[in-house]
């Protein structure tokens, strides 16, 4: 791993593609070669690093495997060892049934004894093709259990970590790695490690046949496949950094083709007519791609086959000594055929184990990204000993000093921000963008802690609550709200997941969002399929959505009410309505919302304004105005643009 991430370095380093790959020039650096080993000593030494491992990377699959299915994984166990010895078996049975035969003819032997040979090489051959079937299904049935177990483990992780770790643009990559790739790597490399068992198995069992014929050919047997090997494993480890280097670029081909093809960019991609540009993107990086694969699966397999013929060259030189020596009689014809047999064997398993190590090496760096995954403790969990929510939550909020920078920023998001918000007050938040609002939601929700500072419900440090209770206490919709495909009733159900199918409920939640009357006139109603997803799903607009997902905050009663920009996407007359609704939806509750249009900030009971993460001004509208400072410039500056409009006489 630690020569992987050297040579991460160094691709950042040597990369020419920018990242995004929607310009500059489209190049792939080529497969790193400094490196390289030179000398025998050296590779050793590398492969005895990368056999250490890959090796223990092993407990930990065969864990995951036997948690997948024990029994599937004893019987495969049994299979391999069986099918590891049966080449040898089916070599040897040749062999005595050619031996019987050549005694026959020259009368030392029964046709009796050829049957039951015969019979003895039906038997091994019957083992043959059932064991190989029971390969065939116990391997699909262990595939399809373990790639469910691996993506539930996937996907119980993923919803306790924190946000922090989807927001990081290196944490989400491994999550993503984790999520699509590691679910088909455990079963392979389990494959490749019992394929490197069977391989042991037929190899050594081969190798003990030879040394019985004759040691010296044994010997050869085993000299003559090393130059193949060695081949093999320089193409192999180039071929695997080759894939590696190249990983990246398909991954901007992918996104050039997902721009392209999916029907949310299409609208933007025709007006600025970007399409024939991203194909040609397209076009060129996957040229480039092609040619350095062509160049190398080329030469790989020229130099593989020209050490390989040398391999054949000496097999076929011994095969003539052995045929010589059966003419002179020192040799049966049996010992012939088992040659032959087992040099081949031998050959297959030496390039079969090679195969099968490079496939674990492999799968073993692509499992070290899940197990890293798996491992990462979520950072926000509850205290050994939470505190227990009181069965009425006033809603009181205080924030003390708070202070907060995002991870790997370099300027603080939130800086000593303190202020206090009464049980029951409505507090419209307000700032330029960027100023910190969303962060403070997120703080609040305890998406995020604080990098100093307190923030306190009912006077009590939030980080002494359960997450997820604290998280009950909160009715919230962000500005990136989600459009679930599935029916308006489930939309708007999940906001409380108690009354999923609560329909009384439901249609309260739609008609305080205002939603009400629309999903009444949609062609199920409530029962509705909203989304493309869908054959006969509706299409909703921008603002129809927001609506929804403002009835899904609605839908749970709790006592703070969290709305970003809950209106961005509103119709006026729509945004006027949510709000004169508002005193009655926030009644009893303490409300936070963000917005950008003054006329609907006025009517909180206290405004709150943020600026470059600082708190600027904080108080009613009445006492922010008579300030005269940065409040009643921004709502001055937008009351003018409108006043400007109205006709005199107005
Ligand atoms: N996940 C993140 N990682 C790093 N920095 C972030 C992240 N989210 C926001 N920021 C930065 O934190 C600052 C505050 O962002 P925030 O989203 O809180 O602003 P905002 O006031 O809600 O803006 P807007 O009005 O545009 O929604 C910004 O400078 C932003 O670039």
């Amino acid at each position: 791993m630690e020569f992987m991430l050297a040579r991460r370095g160094k691709r950042r380093a040597a990369a020419t593609v920018p990242d995004s790959g929607l310009t500059g020039p489209v190049d792939i650096p080529e497969a790193p070669s400094p490196e390289k080993p030179k000398d025998l000593k050296s590779r050793l030494a590398r492969m005895r690093t990368s056999i250490a491992g890959t090796v223990r990377g092993l407990p930990k699959v065969a864990r995951l495997t036997w948690q997948a299915s024990p029994a599937l994984t004893i019987l495969i166990t049994l299979i391999t060892l069986l099918s590891g010895l049966l080449p040898t078996v089916t070599a040897y049975v040749a062999k005595l049934l050619l031996d019987s035969v050549v005694a026959a003819i020259q009368h030392q032997a029964t046709t009796t004894d050829i049957v039951r040979v015969a019979v003895i090489q039906f038997g091994v051959l019957a083992l043959t093709a059932i064991s190989s079937a029971l390969t065939t299904v116990a391997q699909t049935l262990l595939q399809e259990r373990m790639t469910l177990t691996v993506r539930h483990q996937v996907m119980a992780h993923a919803s306790e970590l924190h946000l922090a770790y989807f927001e990081g643009s290196a944490s989400y990559d491994v999550l993503r790695q984790a999520a699509q790739e590691a679910p088909r790597r455990p079963l392979s490399m389990m494959n490749s490690a019992l394929g490197l068992v069977r391989m042991t198995i037929t190899f050594s069992s081969m190798i003990v046949l030879l040394v019985v014929i004759s040691p010296v050919l044994a010997v050869v047997a085993l000299l003559a496949p090393i130059p193949a090997f060695l081949s093999q494993s320089k193409y192999g480890a180039r071929t695997f950094w080759q894939t590696f280097l190249m990983s990246p670029i398909k991954r901007r081909m992918d996104y050039l083709s997902s721009l392209v093809t999916t029907d949310n960019y299409a609208k933007e991609t025709k007006l600025f007519g970007l399409g024939p540009y991203f194909v040609d993107r397209f076009r060129k990086l996957g040229e480039v791609s092609y040619e350095r694969q062509r160049k190398l699966t080329v030469k790989s397999n020229a130099a593989s086959t020209t050490w390989g013929l040398l391999s054949t060259l000496t097999g076929s030189v011994i095969a003539l000594y052995i045929a010589l020596e059966a003419v002179g009689g020192r040799l049966t014809l049996g010992d012939l055929a088992l040659y032959t047999a087992a040099a081949t064997a031998v050959q297959t398993s030496v390039s079969g184990l090679f195969t099968a190590f490079s496939g674990m090496y492999e799968n073993n760096l692509y499992l070290d990204t899940l197990y890293k995954f798996l491992d990462t403790k979520p950072e926000i969990s509850a205290p050994a000993e939470p505190r227990p929510f009181p069965s009425t939550v006033d809603g009181h909020i205080e924030f003390r000093s708070v202070t907060f920078t995002y991870p790997g920023a370099d300027e603080p998001a939130l800086d000593g921000v303190s202020f206090e918000i009464r049980p029951g007050e409505t507090v419209a938040v307000v700032g330029r963008n960027g100023a910190g609002k969303s962060t403070l939601f997120k703080l609040l929700c305890r998406l995020y802690d604080p990098t100093s500072g307190q923030i306190l419900l009912d006077g009590v440090d939030i980080r002494e609550y359960d997450p997820v209770e604290l998280r009950r206490q909160i009715s919230a919709m962000f500005q990136d709200y989600v459009t679930y495909q599935g029916t308006a009733a489930e939309n708007i159900g999940l906001g409380d997941l108690d009354r999923l199918e609560d329909r009384p409920h439901i249609e309260e939640s739609a008609r305080r969002a205002g939603t009400d009357e629309r999903i009444e006139r949609l062609p199920r109603g409530y029962d509705s399929p909203l989304g493309r997803w869908f054959d006969q799903g509706v299409s909703l607009s921008g603002g129809e959505w927001q609506k929804i997902a403002l009835a899904r905050a609605f839908h749970r009663e709790a006592p703070l009410l969290i709305l970003d920009e809950p209106t961005s996407a509103l119709d006026a007359q729509a945004e006027h309505d949510l709000f004169s609704r508002l005193r009655e939806l926030a009644s009893g509750r303490t409300t936070l919302y963000i917005s950008h249009r003054f006329s609907t900030v006025r009517q909180a009971e206290r405004i709150l304004l943020l600026e470059n993460g600082k708190v600027a001004e904080y108080g009613t509208h009445e006492e922010l105005m008579a300030a005269k400072e940065g409040y009643a410039e921004l709502f001055t500056l937008q009351a003018r643009a409108y006043l400007d409009e109205v006709p005199a006489g107005c």
